[in-house]
């Protein structure tokens, strides 16, 4: 993104001057108070809207009419947003679907995604037979079917109890690991991307913009040990300063 500027239709200024680098296979979280633009950024990221001025330039050739590179974003919301209607494996089917593949020869794809998310035996199943977490793994197939080079997700674990989170959290980082996408995580949690991140944009709101671009390092293994352990304390107590900082930076 370059010195990308949003307004909406109502004159809120959104985002001013935003401008990010991202680097293949990076694990990127975007961090900031309600308000600051995470959410706008990433959908301008993704196309679902458009900068007010500035670019979003993408390395691919492999660009469409719209401006984005075919087939290479997927992204999971907050809400699962599945059909209701629908079975997990006819949701996970829905982007072939709409790129014209039929069942039978998605057929592979859709259940490798299932079984990367652990639902291997619920392809059957309908959405209301799931839990919230079992319907967030779903969603995250769903996003990774088209085998997308990057991954957004607005939130996806906020409305989850803790310990779905924390799982869900594990699963995100080995599928990370696995597939190597690169991943923008829009997340209002310090530790969770703290946990997560291999970087961390922390944005400021009024006007929305970064404030710091945090390198975070980790261990190669991240688990229950790394959660308690002082790394990961002190990654956690320099996100939380930073936040503080661009909270305390933002103009009233
Ligand atoms: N469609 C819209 N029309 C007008 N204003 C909007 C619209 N969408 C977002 N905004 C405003 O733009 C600003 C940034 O919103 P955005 O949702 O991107 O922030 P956020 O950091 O993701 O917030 P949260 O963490 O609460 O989800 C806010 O002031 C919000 O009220």
């Amino acid at each position: 993104m370059r010195d990308v500027n949003k307004v909406f239709s109502n004159g809120t200024l959104a985002l001013k001057g935003m401008s990010l680098d991202v680097h293949a296979g990076e694990f990127i979280s975007l961090l900031g108070p309600s308000g600051c633009g995470k959410s706008t950024a990433l959908r301008i990221i993704a196309g679902l809207g458009a900068p007010s001025s500035g670019t979003v330039a993408w390395p691919s050739s492999r660009i469409n009419s719209k401006g984005l590179p075919e087939g290479d974003v997927g992204f999971v919301f907050q809400e699962p947003t599945l059909m209701p209607w629908s079975t997990v494996f006819g949701n996970v089917h829905l982007p072939l679907k709409l790129a014209g593949v039929s069942k039978a020869d998605a057929a592979d794809r859709v259940m490798e995604q299932l079984r990367g998310v652990g639902l291997a035996d619920f392809a059957h199943a309908y959405p209301r037979e799931l839990s919230g977490g079992m319907k967030m793994r779903v969603s995250i197939a769903r996003a990774l079917v088209t085998q997308p080079k990057l991954l957004l997700m607005d939130e996806p674990f906020a409305a989850l109890d803790e310990i779905t989170r924390q799982k869900l959290n594990d699963d995100v980082l080995a599928l990370w690991h696995r597939t190597r996408v690169t991943v923008i995580f829009v997340t209002h949690s310090v530790f969770e991307s703290a946990y997560l991140s291999s970087r961390i944009v922390v944005m400021r709101a009024r006007p929305g913009q970064v404030y710091t671009d945090l390198p975070i390092s980790q261990p190669e293994q991240r688990d229950g040990t790394y959660r308690v352990s002082e790394f990961y304390r002190a990654n956690c107590q320099t996100v939380s300063d930073a936040l503080q900082s661009a909270i305390q930076s933002a103009e009233i």
